[in-house]
Parts: C-alpha cells; sequence; structure tokens
C-alpha cells in the first residue's frame, strides 16, 4: 500500500495556492477578511488601484494599498472550514496580518443592531481548530493588534463599541435559545461563526490576527432583521456597521504598520 499524500506539495509557501487560487505577489501582508464575497468588493472601494486577483468557489481576492500601504481583502465564506483554508493559504501566499471584518447576532442586553464589537476571544462551539490545536487552547486574538482595533473602533466609530468574548458556532441554525442561554450565563457576548478557525490557524502560521463584528441582530433582545443589508431588509444600520468597520479596519493597519516601522 502506498503512504498517504503529503499536502504540502500543494500548499506550500511560493506556490499557487490550490483552493483561494492565490499566486505568489497576489497578496499583501496585511488581509481583510470578510465572511461574504460580496463584502470584498464593498472593501475594494477604500483600496487605491484595488485589483481582482483571484476569484474561486466562495474566496474572493482583492489587492490595492491604503495610505500607499499594500492591502488585500478575502473573502472567508460561511465556517470555520473555508475559513481556515483562506488564513492557512493567506499565510502560505505572504499574509501576516488579518483582521476579520464580520457580522455577528449579539446576546447581551445593551447591545443594538448596527453596534460594534470587537473580539478578545472566541468559544470552540466548531469542529475545525481541533485538526490544529487540543480543545484546552484558547482561541485568541493578537493582542496588540486587538488594543489598537478597539482604541480605533473607539475613536472612529459613529455607533457604540463593545468588546468580549464570542462564540464561533459550526451551526447557524443550531444555536437554540437554550444553547444561547448557557452562554449568556458564561458572560460571552456574541454569536458568529469563524473567529476562532482564523485566530487559531493565523496562530499556527506565527501570524497576527483580530476581529471585528457589525451587530446584525441580538438574539437576547429580540432585534431581529434579515441579515443580507438590502435596504428591503430594513437594515440600514448594519450596512453601515459594515462601511465603519472596513475603515477603521484599514486604519488600524496603518496605525499598526507605523508603530512597528
Ligand atoms: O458576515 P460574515 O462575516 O459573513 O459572518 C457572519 O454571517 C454568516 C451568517 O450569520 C456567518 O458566517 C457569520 O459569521
Ligand atoms: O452565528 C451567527 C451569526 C450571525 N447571526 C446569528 O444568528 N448567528
Amino acid at each position: 500500500m502506498s503512504n498517504p499524500v503529503d499536502k504540502s506539495a500543494i500548499t506550500g509557501q511560493n506556490i499557487r495556492q490550490y483552493l483561494t487560487c492565490l499566486a505568489p505577489g497576489d497578496v499583501g501582508e496585511y488581509v481583510l477578511l470578510p465572511g461574504d464575497p460580496a463584502r470584498c468588493d464593498r472593501t475594494a472601494k477604500y483600496l487605491k488601484d484595488a485589483k481582482l486577483v483571484a476569484n474561486n468557489r466562495e474566496h474572493r481576492t482583492f489587492t490595492g494599498t491604503y495610505k500607499g500601504l499594500t492591502v488585500s481583502v478575502t473573502s472567508t465564506g460561511m465556517g470555520c472550514p473555508s475559513a481556515a483554508i483562506a488564513t492557512e493559504e493567506l499565510c502560505n501566499a505572504g499574509a501576516k496580518v488579518f483582521i476579520r471584518i464580520g457580522s455577528t447576532a449579539a446576546i447581551q442586553e445593551g447591545i443594538r443592531v448596527g453596534d460594534l464589537i470587537v473580539s478578545t476571544g472566541s468559544m470552540k462551539n466548531e469542529g475545525t481548530s481541533r485538526f490544529f490545536v487540543p480543545d484546552s487552547f484558547p482561541a485568541v486574538p493578537d493582542f496588540d493588534l486587538t488594543a489598537l482595533l478597539l482604541s480605533t473602533a473607539r475613536e472612529l466609530s459613529e455607533t457604540s463599541v463593545h468588546y468580549g468574548i464570542g462564540s464561533t458556532d459550526d451551526s447557524f441554525y443550531g444555536e437554540t435559545p437554550e444553547f444561547i442561554d448557557r452562554l449568556v450565563s458564561y458572560g460571552c457576548i456574541n454569536l458568529e461563526m469563524e473567529a476562532s478557525g482564523v485566530f487559531t490557524v493565523a496562530h499556527r502560521k506565527g501570524c497576527r490576527a483580530a476581529a471585528i463584528y457589525g451587530c446584525s441582530a441580538n438574539l437576547k433582545t429580540s432585534e431581529l432583521y434579515y441579515a443580507d443589508g438590502t435596504p428591503e431588509s430594513g437594515n440600514q444600520k448594519l450596512v453601515d456597521a459594515w462601511e465603519q468597520e472596513i475603515q477603521i479596519a484599514l486604519e488600524t493597519f496603518y496605525r499598526f504598520h507605523q508603530q512597528r516601522g
């Protein structure tokens, strides 16, 4: 019997990546990570000379510049399996610093639709990160990048900014009232589906990651709209939050780069 295939042959550095289709030189060191490919186009408007460099499955990537800094944006798709793939392949392609720009459902009172949340950690209610670290290993963002993201958000945001520990879940419809009540009792503040995968893979690859989310709902106070952000859905507040988090994350990259010299 032959040996199992060693995937380093297809996921190594300096080669065209298998699933994101990113080629060497396609991305900068700084990468924004929305879930939705459409949010890549929304982000590209803020980049000078943005070019679509790859587009395969749920992974759409633009690269351009922000205040002279080369910045890319790649969509992760929904859930940790594809978020982990995007993060891994971006690291292989030369990315070093990530900010997830997501949407999220708040689960504590006092957080409104359209508010922003900066992650200080994520419960790993998903099955992907255990391929990389034991269950007891925490999924946490980079401390310096997170501190800068939070202070930049507080300075620039037109809506309230919150921070705390969220839950990264594998099942959108498995977030039952009983499940949510348990998380509320732990002091968990929001639900989404990719952060712990991004934090874990970035950590294993020696890269930095942070996350900021716009609130699409509050499942504790039953503030719930359709999360597509169309005017018909009545959720202009979410669209405004996406626009804000993009600008805050780009400014954080710029300041982070300046600080590092
Ligand atoms: O807005 P994005 O970043 O796609 O993320 C959120 O939207 C999806 C559905 O709720 C999930 O993937 C969740 O994490
Ligand atoms: O995981 C998530 C993300 C957004 N909204 C939800 O209800 N759940």
